[in-house]
């Protein structure tokens, strides 16, 4: 099969929980070899789809296909899908080693390819110097490639990542996420990872699937998601944003005027006039000064935030309306907190939403 062929199909799949809609009817296409990330608040659903595809949770409807087969009705363990959680669920009695064997020996492998598979796990995750250790005597970090080898040594057809990295702290999670990324890579495993972490998402994916209330919200690449959000919810969830309440005064082939109570300010957009919208855009679109043919409005300086790289400004700019602008070090002088300014962005990086669709 080549890599571009569908290599995890999820078609139509809903799931209740009594009175409860968890998924409704999500389908999702996933290429060999690719890493998708499933991305969205507490209760949107991500677990529980991840647990359809690996058989622990039955789908009221729809089906579940994987390296060309309905999988649907076959249970976890026969499905060939490979699960690493957050809390590892390792052996403690066991060694490294027999933790990763653990799972080919009940797959009724031989001794000597069970060793040759051990030490490839290890040698992969970097711990073929702690073969022999006992899991109790490792840290959360080491704990976390042990499960990650046992998932690894049995050579799944998808691998499923539930918050795997959420229990480590902030500079081992970073470190991870990059060498995760590579290492599935080299091993060119189908991979999806579930979590709230925006940043994670960005770092590790191919494509995102942002989730809300158990419906794929977009599913793009981390670049478009984030410069192309196609909801005010994949907006809100995916970065930071300036936004702008407005009214459409006219509309113009996929552009409109909005009036706002800051001026008015021109969108990318399809509405018709009349209608309530939010206007947006991301913060390091925002600079200091006015120009022609750009959006613009003034205020008074609220907070400046420095990140090290960035600094955000965040400007009041009257009527209960803000703007959030990133400067860096290149956009000359950073203001105070109460200078007076006046902020610009252009209108291609402008967009408008519904304003009910607000999260
Ligand atoms: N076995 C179950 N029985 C009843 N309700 C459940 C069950 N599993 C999940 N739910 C409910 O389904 C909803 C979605 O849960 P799910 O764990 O899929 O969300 P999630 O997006 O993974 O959230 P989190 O990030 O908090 O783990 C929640 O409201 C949850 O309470």
């Amino acid at each position: 099969m080549s890599e571009s062929s569908p290599h995890l199909v999820v078609r139509g799949v809903s799931k209740r929980y009594g009175p409860t809609t968890v998924l409704d009817h999500i389908d999702l296409t996933i290429r060999r070899g690719e890493l998708v990330t499933l991305l969205g608040p507490s209760g949107c659903g991500k677990t529980t789809l991840l647990r359809a595809i690996a058989g622990l949770a039955q789908p009221d409807t729809g089906k579940v296909e994987l390296a060309g087969r309905d999988i649907t009705h076959v249970p976890p363990h026969k499905r060939n899908v490979g699960v690493v959680f957050q809390s590892y669920a390792l052996f403690p009695h066991l060694t490294v080693a027999g933790n990763v064997a653990f799972g080919l020996k009940v797959r009724g492998m031989a001794r000597r390819e069970i060793d040759v598979a051990v030490d490839r796990a290890l040698s992969l995750v970097k711990l073929g110097h702690l073969a022999s250790r006992r899991i109790s005597a490792l840290s959360g970090g080491q704990q976390q490639r042990v499960a990650l080898a046992r998932a690894i040594a049995v050579e799944p057809d998808v691998l499923l990542f539930d918050e795997a990295l959420s229990a480590l702290d902030r500079k081992l999670r970073e470190e991870m996420q990059v060498e995760l990324r590579r290492l599935l890579q080299e091993v060119k495993a189908t991979a999806i990872f579930v979590t709230h972490d925006q940043d994670e998402a960005l770092t590790m994916s191919d494509r995102v699937a942002v989730m809300n209330k158990g419906r794929i919200e977009q599913l793009a690449e981390p670049r478009e998601l984030y410069l192309r959000p196609a909801s005010l919810f994949a907006l809100n969830f995916v970065g930071l944003s300036t936004r702008i309440s407005g009214t459409v005064l006219s509309a113009d082939n996929g552009k409109v005027d909005v009036e706002t109570k800051v001026g008015r300010l021109s969108a990318l957009g399809n509405f018709q006039a009349g209608s309530p919208v939010i206007v947006a855009a991301r913060p390091e679109q925002l600079r200091i000064g006015g120009e022609d043919e750009t959006n613009s409005a003034s205020g008074r300086v609220r907070s400046v935030v420095f990140q090290g790289s960035r600094t955000l400004v965040e400007v009041d700019a009257g009527a209960g309306e803000s703007l959030l602008a990133e400067l860096s070090g290149r956009d000359g002088a950073i203001p105070g907190v109460h200078d007076e300014i006046r902020l610009s962005w252009p209108v291609a990086e402008t967009f408008a939403f519904p304003m009910e669709a607000q999260a």
